[in-house]
């Protein structure tokens, strides 16, 4: 298995190489060559699969011979025994909608899917090659604290994550700044999530800076986090399949850098029967005006219920405009230095018609976040964060009602208790890694948004 670059210039990297690299030397990002088929006979073996068995299965056919196969196995038991659920992502039906709960890890978010295996693999190849990574991220809330607990404490890592300042919620930003261990460092920009990412994207492209600190990237950026969150497709298909007998099923997804979504598509790619992948946003809807009018122009970052979504630029997108454009590195190269400037692009119909293959959308906005999260409870008793009652709203709306819906939930409902408890006046329910969360020691410095302060920062502290 090879991996090259969306835009042509990074051609033939193996699986290892690919996950050192993160971001593309040529500022594009990784894909691999050949996407493996999963065959129906497989689907069938999967339904009696664990999670981590299908997890190897899936992720083995990515890594390619050079990967001690005995190694990966235990590193992917490894990264999925701290998930306090035997099922790892467990899925449960409420009122006929399937409810697949990736909030199982250290941070209760499904950011921990990836994170946790990220973590470990790049322990085990810093390790291999007695090499030592600084890791630079940004996040709107969530991948933060996955990828803090991923490599706290771990030799050879130090890690740098930027979070918009006042703008992720207190359990997030505690999540985050409680873990003193001295290879962490958190830093609370004055910008948003884009600015974050933005420096992230800067600094990668300093080549000379990327190579004299040896850089890692933890954001989805990185192939292996977009690896690890396809598994979960194919699990929830193993399991929600044989109780419907449907051959196909939809998929309702939270979106924000296009990730996760991105992650069901590449499953849809190798085979997985999926009906509709539908992408659901809050009042940040760049991605639900692209799947919608071919419109994918950028605006003002908007406050929501939903902070960890308060993105504009999609990472992942791509990724998916490399497909798009019928892998044709040349013309994509040309539409994102166009975007670069314009920070707008429109697709015309055929286009369109061909995203309309594969997905469908809904801005959920904040009245109707607050209700879905109230009106689910009244009909089921179960809470929904407010992400995950952005894509419920969605999958309800939108699936058609002769194929099930698979809603992911992408976070637990104790990261978000202002919007719980506004929507259904009282507390969620708080898991026991939250206790005495308030009490802890916590480290966090103040910066401004720009990219030089950030590598200087870093350059600092380096390993
Ligand atoms: C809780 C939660 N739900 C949904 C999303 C959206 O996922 P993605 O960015 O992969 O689209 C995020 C982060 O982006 C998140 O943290
Ligand atoms: N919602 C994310 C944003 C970063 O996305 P990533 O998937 O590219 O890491 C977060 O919580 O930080």
């Amino acid at each position: 298995m090879r991996y090259m670059s969306t835009r042509g210039q990074v051609r033939d990297l193996s699986f290892k190489d690919a996950v050192m690299m993160g971001l593309a030397n040529d500022g594009g990002l990784l894909l691999p060559k050949q996407i493996p088929a999963i065959d129906t006979t497989q689907l069938a073996a999967y339904q009696t699969m664990s999670y981590p068995q299908i997890a190897f299965d899936i992720i083995s056919r990515f890594t390619g011979d050079d990967f001690d196969q005995n190694d990966l196995r235990e590193l992917i038991e490894r990264s999925y025994a701290t998930f306090d659920h035997p099922d790892v992502t467990p899925v449960t039906k409420q009122d006929g909608v399937y409810i697949l709960e990736l909030f199982h890890g250290p941070t209760l978010a499904f950011k921990d899917v990836a994170l946790q295996f990220l973590g470990n693999l790049f322990e085990y190849l810093l390790e291999e090659r007695n090499e030592k990574m600084n890791i630079l991220g940004a996040t709107s809330g969530d991948t933060g604290s996955a990828a803090i607990y991923g490599v706290r404490g771990k030799d050879r890592i130090n890690i740098f994550i930027m979070h918009p300042d006042g703008k992720v919620s207190p359990i997030q930003k505690l999540q985050m700044t409680t873990v003193t261990d001295e290879n962490v460092f958190n830093l609370a920009i004055r910008g948003t999530f884009d600015d974050g990412q933005r420096i992230v994207k800067e600094t990668f492209n300093d080549l000379d800076f990327k190579a004299n600190y040896s850089l890692g990237a933890v954001n989805s950026i990185n192939w292996a986090r977009v690896l690890a969150q396809i598994v979960y497709y194919f699990y929830a298909y193993s399991r929600v399949q044989p109780e419907t007998g449907c051959e196909k099923i939809d998929f309702s997804v939270p979106t924000g850098n296009f990730g996760d979504i991105f992650a069901g598509y590449m499953a849809k790619r190798m085979g997985l029967p999926v009906d509709k992948l539908i992408l659901a946003t809050n009042e940040n809807n760049i991605l639900s005006r692209f799947v919608l009018n071919g419109d994918y122009s950028v605006g003002d970052v908007v406050e929501t219920l939903s902070p960890s979504m308060d993105i504009q630029i999609a990472s992942n997108f791509e990724r998916y405009l490399y497909y798009l454009l019928g892998e044709d590195s040349e013309s994509l190269c040309g539409l994102m230095e166009s975007f670069a400037t314009s920070k707008s692009l429109q697709f015309d119909g055929q286009l369109q018609a061909k995203v309309r293959e594969d997905f469908d959308s809904l801005t959920v906005d904040k009245a109707a976040t607050v209700d879905q999260i109230r009106d689910f409870h009244q009909r089921t008793g179960y809470v929904l964060d407010p992400h995950t009652a952005v894509g419920v709203r969605a999958g309800e709306r939108l699936s058609d009602p002769d194929v099930p819906v698979v809603c992911l939930a992408t976070a637990h409902p104790a990261k978000f208790g202002d919007a719980v408890q506004q929507a259904i006046g009282q507390d969620p329910e708080r898991p026991a890694s939250l206790d005495g969360i308030e009490q802890r020691d916590s480290r966090c410095e103040l910066i401004d948004a720009e990219t030089e302060k950030v590598k200087a920062y870093l350059a600092q502290r380096a390993r």
